[in-house]
């Protein structure tokens, strides 16, 4: 193990996780069953999606156009009970027992799924569809309302993400399974004269085991037992219809939303015509269930990508722009998925499509919680969602209908080659042409930089060149965290270690440590009220611009250590996640005032903003008499943030006791003191490393380490040098 790695995974296996540690919550074991019976459930959906819609096109074969009918018609018999009576699940939900009504419903899936395969008719495989999704819609919201009760407050939205990945993720898996069960399936067909099923009888058996099992794992689940307290869930149950009407009248005033809701719509429409002809296109083009499991896969693949590395290029670019180009992006690898009449490459078309859509939803939803006003964001929220739904049930009915009415076509290309175009083709192009044009008019209605080439912006992310830059000499350290999270305490800890060590430390803070920045700061923290937030957003900045150019370029140019008690994050997380700024503009800003200048390592304290308010005393600045919700949203932003970029950042939870804090702080700063201590050959920096030419400026005459922590102070093999920067990577350098 790096000496990076050791000095992370002792900072996290800490008594207690920080809030946003997906770890925390899977230590809770009763949510840990409901998550295990959750991914079965999850997985066994994915699967009998698969395995359905393969059944009626066979149950229905010998035609184009039956086919097609027979898959759209299992794909909206599973979306409209949802979408009709999607409320309704959580009212009887409400009324039963939770364990009951969670174990119950698996059993009936388990029964019903278990019936298709040996009643093996169209219609039988309709109603218990129908049947299946009237028990889902009752078992979900059981499910939902029984995590509150197993978590704590601070750990429901990561529980809730946990929950998400679980259910979408596991679509990856159930394609994989599927594409192994079918062949599977064909051997013991050709095998055994007593296995006379269909090619995915066994897939549907495997499904309908799922469900069993998680019945068992819930049965023991003691925890969610009884009824929700009253009102519980009907909060988050709003009714689709409603949503959507009331919905239209914001839409239609704003910009930004209307520009989201064109690509999110057009996204899940572009996604649902793969789901819904996949099963058609690829028999067109000769491939069996297996050949679908594995362009089921490739979307998912991608999918799951996309959303995994998007955000990281969204350090550099507006994320407005990100939106309408991916969209864009997703439309063109529909429309190649169309053109290319082989197996190969429509998977790998798909997986680009799954990529691109990935970025653009996880973009989207971003968008909507970043710069959607916080007077509206829920009912944007509920809008979309409910749009979404609509959308895709639409999509996924219409895209096999369509198909099966254009039937197949020929195209007669010189030298006598003739392309067969069948339904499905046409259509996905018709589906990438669509989603393109959304994506082009929801870049002209959402881009923020017109005038500014895009290829221009593009080009910056590719080449990091808009990312900043990390001083070559000296290690630059920054503190952030909410009011009251001990920053200023262990800055000075922190300071008063490395100076025991032998390095030269500068302590420093924002706003006002400059003669400018002291007036600013008070123009800012105790002046009039009433500042606007971008004049507040320019002050902080002109703050940093003297800060940076007078007190830490310096500093760091002569290899010292500098610690700064807050720095960008602070005004991302303030302006940006409290006020309702734009991020791209503030980050933006903030590089433009810091010269793009960042630090080495973030170390992010992170408490409930009841617990930080709690500990300032002294009458309140301006900031500190915001409410408890815009302290909420800084806090969440300076989580996102950190967790763009995990290898910069230490975050650590500042409820625990000023020594512990310390010592994981010295833990994740350690590592970055290039020479000092064991374990450096293996660090991660890299050859960034040995490119240093300024080493660390260091006092002779060592005092003691004050920890405890048996730290040596000199490289062993390089005693009385001075010693060097390391950095966590190499990647970011521009
Ligand atoms: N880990 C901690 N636990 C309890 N109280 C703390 C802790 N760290 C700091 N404090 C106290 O909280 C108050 C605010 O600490 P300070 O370091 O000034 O925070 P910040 O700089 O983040 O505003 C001080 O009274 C300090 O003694
Ligand atoms: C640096 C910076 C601070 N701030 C805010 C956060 C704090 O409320 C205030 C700085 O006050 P300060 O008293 O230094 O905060 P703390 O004692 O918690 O460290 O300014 C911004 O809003 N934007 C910024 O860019």
């Amino acid at each position: 193990m790096s000496e990076h790695e050791r000095s992370t995974s002792t900072v996290e296996s800490g008594m207690s996780v920080p809030a946003n540690d997906i770890r925390g919550v899977l230590r809770i074991k009763p949510f840990r069953t409901l998550w295990i019976a959750l991914g079965l459930s999850s997985l066994g959906d994915w699967l009998g999606l698969l395995a359905l819609t393969a059944m009626a096109g066979q149950l229905a074969a010998g035609n184009y156009r039956t086919e097609n009918f027979a898959i759209a018609g299992v794909l909206l018999l599973r979306l409209l009970p949802a979408v009709v009576v999607g409320p309704l699940g959580g009212y009887i939900a409400d009324r039963l027992d939770r364990r009951w009504t969670l174990v119950v419903g698996d059993v009936i899936r388990f029964v019903l799924f278990a019936s298709i395969p040996i009643v093996g008719t169209l219609w039988w495989l309709y109603v218990a569809t129908v049947l299946i999704e009237a028990v889902s819609l009752i078992w979900l919201p059981s499910k939902d309302a029984a995590v509150p009760n197993l978590v704590p407050r601070d750990r429901l939205a990561v529980a809730n993400q946990v929950s998400m990945v679980t259910t979408y993720g596991s679509a990856l898996p159930a394609a994989l399974l599927f594409t192994f069960l079918a062949l599977i399936n064909s051997s013991l067909i050709r095998t055994f004269h007593w296995f006379n099923g269909g090619s995915v009888d066994l897939a549907l058996y495997f499904n309908a085991l799922t469900f069993l099992v998680g019945a068992l794992v819930v049965a023991r689940l003691h925890e969610v037992s009884g009824r929700p307290a009253s009102g519980e869930i009907t909060e988050e149950q709003t009714n689709v219809l409603k949503a959507v009407i009331e919905g239209w009248r914001f839409v239609a005033q704003n910009r930004l939303i209307r520009g989201l809701v064109i690509g999110v719509v057009g996204a899940f429409a572009a996604g649902g015509v793969v789901i819904g002809l996949g099963r058609t296109y690829v028999t067109d083009l000769g491939g069996g269930a297996a050949g679908y499991g594995v362009v089921f896969g490739a979307l998912f693949t991608g999918l799951a990508a996309g959303m995994a590395v998007g955000p990281r290029f969204l350090v550099g670019l507006s994320r407005r722009r990100m939106f309408g180009l991916t969209l864009t992006a997703a439309g063109l690898s529909l429309i190649a998925v169309a053109l290319f009449q082989n197996l190969v490459l429509v998977a790998f078309c798909t997986v680009l499509l799954g990529a691109f859509a990935g970025i653009t939803w996880i973009t989207g939803y971003t968008l909507l919680g970043l710069e959607v006003e916080d007077s509206i964001r829920g009912r944007t929220f509920a809008f979309v969602q409910s749009l979404t739904k609509i959308a895709l049930a639409a999509v996924l009915a219409a895209a096999p209908a369509i198909a099966g009415s254009i039937g197949a076509h020929g195209v007669e290309l010189p030298g006598k080659v003739t392309l067969t175009y069948n339904g499905a083709a046409i259509t996905f192009l018709l589906g990438g042409i669509a989603a393109t044009a959304f994506g082009l008019v929801s870049f002209r209605q959402m881009d923020d930089r017109p005038g500014v080439s895009v290829l221009r912006d593009v080009r910056a992310v590719f080449s990091g060149h808009d990312r900043g830059f990390y001083a070559d000499t000296g290690l630059f350290i920054a503190f952030e965290g909410g009011e009251g999270a001990g920053k200023s305490t262990q800055a000075r800890r922190l300071a008063r270690w490395l100076e025991d060590q032998g390095h030269t430390v500068t302590v420093t803070h924002e706003p006002g440590a400059t003669d400018i920045g002291r007036d600013l700061r008070h123009l800012l923290l105790h002046g009039a009220s009433g500042i606007s937030p971008r004049t507040e957003a320019l002050l902080y900045a002109a703050d940093k611009a003297e800060h940076v150019d007078s007190m830490i370029k310096p500093v760091l140019a002569e290899g010292a250590v500098v610690i700064t008690d807050r720095y960008v994050d602070s005004a991302l997380a303030y302006q940006g996640g409290g006020r309702d700024l734009s991020q791209s503009e503030l980050v933006r800003l903030s590089r433009w005032a810091t010269g793009g200048l960042r630090p080495h390592l973030t170390v992010l304290l992170d408490l409930p903003p009841e617990a930080g308010l709690a500990r300032v005393d002294g009458t309140p600045d301006r900031l500190e008499r915001e409410p408890l919700e815009f302290h909420s949203r800084v806090r969440q932003q300076f989580l996102d943030l950190a967790a763009l970029d995990p290898e910069r950042y230490a975050v650590l939870d500042a409820t625990q006791p000023v020594d512990e804090l310390a010592a994981q702080i010295r833990n994740a700063v350690r590592p970055l003191l290039g020479g000092v201590g064991g374990g450096v050959g293996s660090e991660v920096g890299g050859p960034g490393a040995g490119g240093v030419d300024r080493p660390y400026d260091r006092r002779d005459g060592d005092s003691g380490d004050g920890d405890g922590g048996g730290d040596q102070r000199e490289d062993p093999s390089r005693p009385g040098q001075p010693v060097q920067p390391q950095r966590p990577s190499e990647e970011a350098q521009a």
